[in-house]
């Protein structure tokens, strides 16, 4: 196989995220606005201390008794216990909303995630997957369960300080907001400066994810070819570029606090020295002077809190706009209904991405229950056919049909159930025999749902037993035993079978074996075939072989050769022939012997 084209997967824009972040919140809408209110009230109480202290100050000036300076006091004690309640209570019915909109947000992804096509998600390569899977969901989760709630109390408390400074006093107020255009300044700069900052550090990261996935999962490649340098070169390149994303977040970040410092405090200083000034005219008592300084002063609080979650914040949104870019993924438009299971491939042109051309008008034509042996030489476009036939690529040009109708414009969940590829990749879930078994059961009733033990394990057995799998009497707890790297490991021969048992469970009209008995040793490969053609019975089967030996049993053999069919028939016919397969089956009959 050529390398594949890496088509990466979109990233959301601005409008597609307010939309995002509008749904989450409308999902939730009522504790959202009692975690506001709740927010909103603390934010109050904690304003309400400068705004009395002032009151107390100016009071004292103009005679008021000790006992009602002890009831304002006392006031000030008891909004400090307010805050404190309020505050609690709103973070904890606010990290529960960030909880529950981090579930909903994982859900849709998943769910999305599982709905896009085979193809797509071949061409999008599975490091950028991974990423958006893991890393992103995972920072998109932490935004709104802790940086999100952390910034909104922030703004609140900002904002409600600002209002209680109006209230003192207008001028003051005015006064107060003398340094806010500094902040707003660097803010919306730092804003616009860090967006694309963060989301290529984290495109970077995910270059690195899919170097180093594909230098695992291909290790044995690698040293084959003594690729090794290459490849560590390679990853630490992805690693350097990362880094220099990383210093530029750093860069970014070393003049933008220290500004944020000044700022803060600009609005103190110029209550403090213009507010004195205002006093001494007559037009301000001291009292307010001193209340809208305090206030200003606790701007620091939620300023800093918010500046130190906003890189945070920036990177939860640029995991978040990857997130929500899977959303943006066109849907494919499947609606076509099959009218009984007669698959056909008609003058099938086909190539992968840009490339040229694979399949080259290539007609094959299937019949019901027969098994089809499809045989050829490596590149020939076997596994193509394979592709096609499951839906997975479309042609650039013919027709393959399920049932009268394209087989790319068949609802998955219609397709799976009629046609199963099954293909050298098989995985083997952590989880029980039984419910990886299970899967391969329908759940809306159309079938037998998934057994338990106490509806009888008969169709489970027969199925594991139909493939030859006889090491399932060892296990420790038969159907029970949990599989899985961390349990019982299957090997590859193993896992071929429980795949090939699921095929049974499934019971579809077609199935199609890509080498999937490769794995096996020869010597049982044949009983495993045999015998899951005794299951199969009635089933189109399409088998692709490399070991012709599977061949001579075929009810059919179809030759591709360079994207076309070079010849058909039964064994001995095409033996007979003395063309290609002659060749082939010499060839094999030679190594074999
Ligand atoms: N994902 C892909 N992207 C680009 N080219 C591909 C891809 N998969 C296969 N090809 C190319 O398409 C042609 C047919 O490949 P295919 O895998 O169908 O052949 P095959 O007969 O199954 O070969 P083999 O027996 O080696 O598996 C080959 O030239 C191959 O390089």
């Amino acid at each position: 196989m050529s390398a594949l084209d890496h088509a990466r997967l979109p990233v959301a824009d601005r409008a597609a995220m307010t939309g995002a972040i509008k749904r989450l919140v409308a999902a939730d809408r009522r504790s959202f606005a009692a975690v506001l209110l709740l927010y909103v009230a603390a934010a109050g109480a904690g304003a309400a201390l400068p705004v009395m202290l002032g009151a107390v100050i100016d009071g004292i000036g103009t005679g008021w008794t000790a006992a009602r300076v002890d009831v304002v006091c006392g006031a000030i004690v008891a909004c400090v216990v307010l805050q404190l309640v309020l505050m609690r209570t709103g973070r904890r019915l606010g990290y529960r909303l960030g909880e529950r909109a981090a579930a909903r947000l994982r859900e849709s992804f998943i769910d999305r995630v599982l709905r896009l096509p085979l193809g797509t998600v071949e061409r999008a390569g599975t490091g950028d997957l991974a990423t958006r899977t893991s890393g992103d969901v995972g920072a998109v989760a932490e935004l709104l369960r802790k940086t999100a709630p952390e910034v909104a109390v922030a703004m609140i408390e900002g904002a409600v300080i600002i209002v209680a400074a109006f209230v003192v006093d207008v001028r003051l107020g005015l006064l107060f907001l003398a340094g806010m255009p500094m902040l707003y300044v660097a803010g919306r700069r730092y804003l616009r400066l860090a967006s694309p900052v963060f989301l290529s550090e984290r495109a970077a990261m995910s270059e690195i994810a899919e170097t180093a996935t594909a230098s695992a999962s291909g290790a044995t490649t690698v040293a084959a070819y003594r690729m090794q340098g290459e490849r560590r070169d390679e990853g630490y390149a992805r690693a350097a570029t990362h880094m220099d994303r990383l210093k530029g977040i750093i860069r970014l970040q070393t003049w933008f606090f220290p500004a944020t410092d000044l700022t803060f405090l600009t609005p103190a200083v110029v209550v403090t020295v213009v507010g004195g000034l205002w006093y001494l005219e007559g037009w301000v008592t001291v009292g307010q002077v001193v209340a809208v300084a305090m206030l200003a002063l606790r701007l620091d609080g939620p300023v800093f809190r918010s500046m130190m979650s906003l890189s945070e914040f920036q990177m939860g949104g640029a995991a978040m706009a990857r997130v929500e870019g899977v959303h943006l993924m066109p849907d494919e438009v499947r609606e076509a209904r099959p009218e009984g299971a007669e698959v056909r491939l008609d003058d099938v042109v086909f190539g992968y991405g840009d490339g040229p051309d694979v399949l080259h008008r290539l007609s094959l034509h299937p019949r019901r229950g027969e098994r089809l042996v499809v045989v050829g030489p490596s590149g020939a476009g076997k596994s193509t056919i394979a592709r096609l036939v499951a839906g997975i690529d479309r042609p650039r040009s013919g027709a393959v049909t399920l049932g009268g109708v394209p087989v790319a414009d068949i609802p998955l969940e219609v397709l799976r159930r009629k046609v199963i590829l099954v293909t050298q990749e098989h995985y083997v879930f952590t989880a029980t025999l039984r419910e990886n078994l299970n899967l391969a059961l329908h759940t809306d009733g159309s079938q037998a749902s998934p057994r338990g033990p106490e509806d009888g394990d008969g169709a489970l057995l027969d199925a594991l037993a139909a493939v030859d799998a006889r090491w399932v009497a060892d296990l420790p707890e038969g159907l029970d035993t949990m599989l899985g790297e961390e349990f019982h490991e299957l090997n590859l021969a193993e896992a071929q079978q429980l795949a090939l048992a699921r095929v049974i469970l499934a019971d579809p009209d077609v199935v199609i074996l890509d080498e999937a008995t490769a794995g096996i040793d020869p010597g049982s490969a044949g009983n495993v075939e045999a015998s899951l053609a005794a299951a199969l019975h009635g089933r189109t089967v399409i088998a692709i072989a490399h070991q012709l030996q599977a061949a001579e049993s075929a009810d059919r053999i179809a030759v591709v050769q360079d994207g076309r069919i070079a010849e058909e028939g039964p064994h001995a016919d095409l033996l007979a022939a003395g063309g290609v397969y002659a060749g082939l089956w010499a060839a094999w009959k030679g190594v074999a012997a």
